[in-house]
């Protein structure tokens, strides 16, 4: 089985890994994940869930498109959206299949804080903001603004689990809740 992933982004292709393995185990022995670095077609901070699935989709799809082998095509977007007064952060995931068919799920959200709204709002990315703050570098890689605010219980990858877990629901279960 082979997927791949819009993306060179580390975090994002373990977390891929890790959901593929538990997704299709009786395939987990010959599973590739292959990265590829595709444009989102949207900024590069998505500021709502439309346009974060918007990128999710355009990456999920161009990756497909530039794999002759792969199964499915695979788009992970961080994105933010506002709710009431206060901003959350998620990553959403879509899938898409030969035959074209979507699928779409997203991670638990966590806050973002005034302070970091702040920057965000005035064209920061986030990735920018959270390694000054932090005064590490390239947490988008690793465990991820998520990692550094729950003290490494929650990492990047191991939220965008379920996202993907989600994303893949039409294919893993029965068909008489889709169609
Ligand atoms: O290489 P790509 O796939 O683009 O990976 P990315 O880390 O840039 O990820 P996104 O474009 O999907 O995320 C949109 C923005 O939000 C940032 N971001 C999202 N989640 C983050 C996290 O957990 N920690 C730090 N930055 C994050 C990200 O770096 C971008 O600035």
């Amino acid at each position: 089985m082979i997927v791949v992933v819009g993306t060179t982004n580390p975090a994002k292709l373990s977390a891929v890994t890790i959901a593929l393995k538990e997704l299709f185990p009786d395939k987990a022995h010959d599973l590739i994940v292959r990265g590829v670095g595709v444009k989102s077609g949207v900024s590069d901070q998505p500021m709502s869930d439309e346009e974060t699935i918007l990128g999710a989709t355009n990456r999920a799809k161009r990756a497909l498109e530039s794999d002759a082998e792969a199964n499915f095509g695979i788009g992970v977007e961080g994105g933010c959206q506002k709710i009431g007064d206060k901003y959350f952060e998620g990553g959403w995931t879509v899938v898409v299949d030969r035959n074209g068919v979507i699928g779409v799920g997203s991670s638990a959200r966590y806050e973002l804080s005034a302070k970091i709204m702040d920057k965000l709002l005035q064209g920061i990315e986030l990735a920018t903001v959270i390694d000054d703050i932090s005064g590490e570098t390239d947490v988008r890689s690793k465990g991820g603004a998520m990692g550094i605010l729950t003290n490494g219980l929650l990492n990047r990858d191991t939220c965008y689990v379920h996202g993907i877990y989600f994303a893949f629901s039409r294919w893993i279960s029965d068909a008489k809740y889709w169609n």
